[in-house]
Order: C-alpha cells, then sequence, then structure tokens
C-alpha cells in the first residue's frame, strides 16, 4: 500500500470505531483485526503503519470526532508528515480543504476531563494516562523463578516482586516459555493489585470479579497452590478463558462459579463467612488503562459510569457477607476517578461499621483516602486505586 492509501484506509476504519464508540459496538482491536483478517492484500508493513496511525488519531482527540478524517487531520497537526499525504492520489485522501476542521485535541471528552481533575488527575498525570504503555511479565512462581528465567530478549525488572519488562510489541506468546506457562503477560499495576490480596497458602480466597482470571493466576501463585481459590464472575465468556490458562499455568486450586447478576450471592451462598479474603477486582470506567483502550474515553458517559459506581457498592457489600471474621476486603479499581476508588471506598466504610481500613505495604504508588494510587505518569503502570479492609467482628 502506499502511505496514502494507508492513511485513507486509517480514516476508513477510524469512522468505523467513532460509530461503534456511539453505539457501544464493537472495540477498536476488534474492528481492526476483523479489517486485517478480511484484507489480506495489506503486508505485516501496512498493518503496523494502519494500526500505528488509527491509535495515534484516537490519542490525539479528546472528545468523540465528528468522524475520521476529522480525527486524522487532528493528529497531523502534530506530525508534518501526514498533511502531505492528503493528495487526492490513487486510494489516498482528498486534498485537505480551505478552513477544513480538525476534531477537539484533548485528553478526555469535558466532563470527563473534568471528572479526573476532580480527583487530582490534570496536567501531566492526565497527558500520561495517553502514553504507551510497556510489556509487562509476571514470572509464575508455581513453574519459573524471576531470578533464573532465560527468555530470548533482554528484560528489566519491574517494581512487582516477579514482573519484568519489556518492549511493547514483543511477541512472547511465540516463545516456549510463555506455552510451558513459566510466564504471564501481566501489568505490574495489575501485580501489585494481587500482592495486595495477600493471599497465603491455605487460606479461602474469592476473586469476585475474575474475568479471565488475570489475577485469580497470580492469586494461584502466592498461595503456591494450597487452599481454596474462588473465581467467580457474571460472564460467561470471560470466565470461560480460564480453565486453559489455569492449565498452562499448572494453577490446580481454581473453582469457578459463573454469577447471576443481581443474584450474585446465589451461587457463593456455601461461602457465606468462610473467606480469608475477597478481591473486588470491580467492573469500571477504566480510566487508568486508557494507555490500551484509548477509545475507551469515547464509550463512557455520565450515565454508565452512575451505572458502574452503583454496582461497584453492591460488590463491595456482597463481599462483606463472603468474609469471615478477621478476613478481609481488597478492592481494586482500574479507574482513577475518586468515585469509583478512594470515594467509593470511604462511602462503603461509613456504611458498613463491622470492617476496619488496613494500611497496605506496596513497593510503588502513593496513598489516597484510605488507599494506594498507582498511575502511569508516577509509577509506569495502569492507573488503579487499591484499598483494604478487615472485618473485626
Ligand atoms: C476489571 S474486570 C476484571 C478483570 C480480571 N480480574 C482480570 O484480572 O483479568 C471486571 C469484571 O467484573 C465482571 N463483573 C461485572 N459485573 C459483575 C457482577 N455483578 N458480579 C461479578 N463480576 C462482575 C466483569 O464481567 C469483568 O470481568
Amino acid at each position: 500500500m502506499t502511505p496514502a492509501a494507508r492513511v485513507q484506509t486509517s480514516i476508513e476504519l477510524l469512522d468505523a470505531i467513532i460509530e461503534a464508540a456511539r453505539s457501544k459496538g464493537a472495540p477498536a482491536d476488534r474492528i481492526l483485526a476483523e479489517w486485517f483478517r478480511n484484507n489480506r492484500f495489506a503486508g505485516s508493513k501496512d498493518r503496523r503503519a494502519i494500526r500505528e496511525l488509527v491509535y495515534s488519531a484516537i490519542r490525539a482527540c479528546g472528545p468523540v470526532p465528528d468522524s475520521g478524517r476529522a480525527a486524522m487531520l487532528r493528529f497531523a497537526e502534530s506530525d508534518a508528515s501526514l498533511a502531505p499525504l492528503f493528495d487526492g492520489s490513487n486510494y489516498g485522501p482528498a486534498p485537505i480543504g480551505a478552513g477544513e476542521a480538525a476534531a477537539e485535541g484533548g485528553v478526555a471528552p469535558a466532563w470527563l476531563a473534568q471528572r479526573l481533575s476532580q480527583s487530582d488527575i490534570e496536567g501531566a498525570e492526565a497527558e500520561a494516562l495517553l502514553g504507551r504503555a510497556p510489556l509487562d511479565l509476571r514470572v509464575n512462581t508455581l513453574k519459573a523463578d524471576r531470578a533464573t528465567l532465560a527468555l530470548p530478549v533482554e528484560t528489566a525488572n519491574t517494581d512487582a516482586p516477579h514482573g519484568l519488562r519489556l518492549e511493547p510489541g514483543t511477541q512472547v506468546e511465540q516463545w516456549a516459555e510463555w506455552r510451558e506457562g513459566a510466564f504471564e503477560v501481566q501489568d505490574t499495576g495489575s501485580q501489585l493489585a494481587c500482592l495486595a490480596v495477600d493471599a497465603k497458602p491455605g487460606e479461602t480466597v474469592i476473586d469476585l470479579c475474575a474475568g479471565g482470571g488475570g489475577k485469580t493466576l497470580a492469586l494461584a501463585a502466592a498461595m503456591d497452590n494450597l487452599g481454596r481459590l474462588i473465581a467467580s464472575d457474571t460472564d460467561r465468556g470471560r470466565l470461560s478463558r480460564l480453565a486453559p490458562r489455569a492449565e498452562r499455568a499448572g494453577a490446580t486450586i481454581i473453582e469457578t462459579r459463573l454469577l447471576d447478576p443481581k443474584r450474585e450471592f446465589e451461587a457463593l451462598a456455601d461461602l457465606e463467612g468462610q473467606a480469608d479474603a475477597v478481591m473486588i477486582d470491580a467492573p469500571c470506567s477504566g480510566t487508568g488503562t486508557w494507555r490500551r483502550n484509548p477509545e475507551a474515553r469515547w464509550r463512557l458517559d455520565e450515565a454508565e459510569l452512575a451505572r458502574l459506581t452503583a454496582l461497584q457498592s453492591e460488590l463491595l457489600d456482597l463481599a462483606t457477607r463472603l468474609v469471615k471474621p478477621g478476613g478481609r476486603i481488597i478492592y481494586v479499581t482500574c479507574s482513577l476517578l475518586d468515585e469509583e476508588g478512594a470515594g467509593q471506598f470511604e462511602a462503603f466504610l461509613e456504611r458498613v461499621n463491622t470492617f476496619s481500613p488496613q494500611g497496605i505495604s506496596l513497593p510503588a504508588g502513593r496513598p489516597r483516602g484510605n488507599g494506594i494510587r498507582l498511575t502511569p505518569y508516577h509509577d509506569g503502570t495502569d492507573g488503579f486505586f487499591i484499598a483494604r479492609a478487615d472485618r473485626s467482628c
């Protein structure tokens, strides 16, 4: 493909991504993957260039742009090599019209940028939300050891005790070590959230919102495959991805429970008052993961945020029924909005008098309310709020 054709293709893909964001359709990654699958003439260099153009244009626009072309024009304002490619050539974009408007820039739609700012995420902290994420691995201590694991490329240790950092885009899933389960791909922030659970061999631990089990696997390793580890979620598709991952990782203590939304307790009733620890990796707006999903900024609205905060509050209340006296709740959200993090946790502590906040000691992060906040700018991780409360009686 010519460079101009790549730009035009990216514009068309951006149109599809914008439409999907408006209608809560497929995420950008899936739209790109499908296009690449159906257009085999695009070689690996084309694919890489198109991906780069699309994501750069998404990052360049704060609010949802009117069109893919307007988004690309916004990106062109910061990359001088782009404007000459609007040359009207075959398969290329039409020339830029006099006074043609580019989309609006910024970190997020105005209402959301304001909420972030109220949570002290502004300036460099806000801009770093749209940076490029590194590729972090967690060495699986059920099968390997960070000090001795030899990988095909250079790695650096991260703040997490079993963490390694690689160049983004490294194709780790082609390595024998990955197939053998010696490591998992996992952001350092996620690894530190699991560390905060302090899961020990022999305990009963519930990973209430386990999804595909990224954190469950880390908990199984921390427990050295001893004890009970219950992974629950309302999403059958996500939860079903856990079994093959557990098999590869050699994690043998995981039981999965599919929950019914609004009737979550029913599938967990036998665990009432039994758990040493309940981790709530809560469904959230994901403002801390925009480095990976920058178009998520365009999908969120105030109604969805209100739905999420209500659900987080219900999940915290559900967890209180599962924890035994002396046990603990670890509340985790990959959002940096206080209403989902420090504020949500404070409201919980106010309405539940049998739990009290406990300090968490982590090798990164800063205190925020009754918990710890990790940010891309300060910690080089995805953004997280992590807090712990222990049941007194
Ligand atoms: C942040 S994600 C979890 C990611 C996962 N822990 C991991 O490390 O890969 C939040 C999860 O909450 C789940 N969820 C949403 N509503 C829920 C509910 N009512 N009860 C339990 N889980 C729920 C979602 O399906 C999603 O998988």
